[in-house]
């Protein structure tokens, strides 16, 4: 049994649409889970799934945000219009957007502040690559990741998220073991202690992500210190996830 709910958040990429969206809202919304339980479509999603959801208690969330307030910044999506539209949370520095669009630790530290001022859930995704992996650096890029996103926040009364996903373990089928994932999920609270101190370390949740399943949905969350899941693949197919969030939910307290 948990110290709190578990917390489960579907994050489809650049997938799905508005069937989706009416099939996905299906499988879990009249489930009453004690564990939370977040979605993060595309964009252009992110209305109508507020719309089907109004009368549950699943979140709603983007998989991205601008570090800009406004302006001339073509394509990018503010975190206070997020908000207007209904994101609780939104994903930071997943590690597609740091490979393929470029973003670094610093972008990720200004989107965090965004988020949290405009009253949204700031995510922020960290992981090694399959290189670092190999070479023994998994802590070293983590307490850079950690130390530079996470410096100097207004966190009183705010909620802030980690979710540590191997780069190896997106999508590859290869899970990190919950023996691995404990290991790593104590470092980082070990850094998040002394980055942000101790007390409010203990209100930040670590989810972990990378090729999550039914199968090991189970033995993750049976980890001390696994606070919930971040599933991409799985969470396209809405049986599946269900099946997940209800594993999260049997851990609930
Ligand atoms: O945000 C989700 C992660 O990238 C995990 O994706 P995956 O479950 O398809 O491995």
């Amino acid at each position: 049994m948990k110290k709190r709910a578990p917390l489960v958040v579907a994050n489809w990429k650049l997938n799905g649409g508005t069937d989706l969206i009416c099939t996905s809202v299906a499988s879990v919304l009249n489930k009453s889970f004690k564990a939370e339980v977040g979605i993060a479509p595309p964009y252009v999603y992110i209305s109508d799934m507020v719309n089907f959801l109004r009368n549950s208690n699943i979140l709603v969330g983007s998989q991205n945000v601008s570090k800009f307030a406004s302006g001339a910044f073509t394509g990018e999506t503010s975190a206070q219009m997020l908000k207007e539209v209904g994101c609780t949370f939104c994903l930071i520095g997943h590690s597609e957007r740091r490979q393929m669009f470029l973003e670094n630790d610093a972008s990720c530290h200004t989107k965090i502040e965004r988020a949290l001022v405009n009253g949204l859930m700031p995510i922020l995704c960290v992981g090694e690559n399959d290189q670092q992996y190999e070479l023994g650096l998994t802590q070293d890029i983590l307490y850079r990741q950690l130390h530079q996103a996470l410096p100097n926040l207004e966190l009183q009364g705010k909620r802030l998220c980690i979710a540590y996903e191997p780069v190896w373990a997106i999508g590859t089928g290869k899970a990190a073991s919950a023996e691995q994932v404990q290991e790593v999920h104590q470092y980082i609270y070990q850094e998040l202690c002394a980055i942000l101190g101790e007390e409010a370390a203990e209100g930040v949740q670590i989810l972990y992500g990378g090729s999550v399943k039914k199968d090991n949905a189970a033995e993750l969350l049976a980890m001390p210190n696994v606070d919930g899941l971040l599933v991409g693949g799985a969470s396209l197919d809405p049986e599946h996830f269900a099946q997940i969030c209800t594993i999260a939910n049997d851990v609930a307290p």
